[in-house]
């Protein structure tokens, strides 16, 4: 395909310029600045750090279910965003939709219009090795992928994204202290949910450590790295591509209480 380049990148310019002139007027006529088109909380709405989950209701099950004093920041779209304290700290929760486009979305604009510095993932995921059971922690040390937002960016080269090493040390060192069945390894971030041929379309990853699948974590790592921010992702496995074992929809909202407590410890221990 001929694409012209010159022009890509005028569009993206009269873009980023009507976005500027239309948060200039809003400010102009007395408004409260719109900050964005899929985020309507005012500039210090969120606190640093942010969880993020892919389901909107468990975003809102986090606020109204851990936060001291929940406080709705976000509802475009019905894509939920909270601000509140746990033990006393200021922490948010946004969700992020499902997949690496919606993640992207909300995670570049949390970093570049709200200043958020710190960004953990709580996710589900599938299994993709048979020492994962269901309902086990897993904390994505890396992130590999398919999806084109990470191997579009990079060239002839294959970019390895990996999460913030303090929040996962973190995040270890509190999830063996509180008991919880967890592994540390590398998951893949795919932008396919239904792979035509099950595990069999996860081809060589499993035999080269890959232990669970998702659909957001390789994004997240990669836009923490372009923009300077911490990122960490852990999942709870709640379906096994190898024993088909799973767990239901309402539990996948609810019975997420020792991924989130844990989240939440590692953000105020940052
Ligand atoms: O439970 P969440 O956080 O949405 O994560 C997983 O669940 C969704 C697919 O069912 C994808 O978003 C995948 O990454
Ligand atoms: O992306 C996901 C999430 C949960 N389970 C899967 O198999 N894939």
């Amino acid at each position: 395909m001929n694409v012209n380049l010159g022009k890509v990148k005028a569009a993206r310019r009269t873009l980023a310029l009507q976005r500027a002139q239309w948060q200039c007027l809003a400010q102009s006529n007395n408004q409260e600045p719109i900050m964005t088109p899929h985020n309507h909380a005012k500039p210090g709405d969120y606190a640093e750090t942010v969880l993020l989950p892919g389901d909107p209701l468990r975003a809102k099950w986090i606020a109204e279910t851990f936060f001291e004093v929940p406080k709705l920041v976000n509802s475009v779209r019905n894509c939920l965003g909270y601000t509140g304290t746990w033990k006393g700290k200021p922490v948010s929760v946004q969700a992020s939709g499902m997949g690496q486009p919606s993640l992207a979305i909300y995670v570049h604009e949390l970093i570049n219009n709200y200043g958020v510095k710190s960004l953990i993932r709580v996710g589900t995921c599938g299994g993709l090795n048979s020492n994962v059971k269901v309902r086990d922690i897993i904390l994505a040390q890396g992130a590999s992928t398919d999806s084109s937002i990470v191997k579009g960016r990079f060239g002839a080269f294959n970019f390895a994204p990996i999460a913030d090493f303090g929040l996962l040390r973190i995040a270890a060192e509190k999830a063996d202290a509180a008991g919880l069945r967890f592994h540390a390894g590398n998951i893949l971030s795919s932008d396919i949910f239904y792979h035509a041929d099950g595990l069999a379309g996860y081809d060589k990853l499993p035999d080269h450590g890959v232990i669970g699948v998702e659909m957001e974590a390789a994004t997240l790592y990669t836009l923490a790295a372009r923009f300077n921010v911490k990122a960490l992702t852990i999942c709870t496995m709640t379906d096994c591509l190898i024993t088909h074992e799973e767990i239901d929809a309402e539990q996948r909202q609810t019975s997420l209480s020792d991924m989130v407590t844990l989240a939440l410890d590692v953000a105020i221990a940052d």
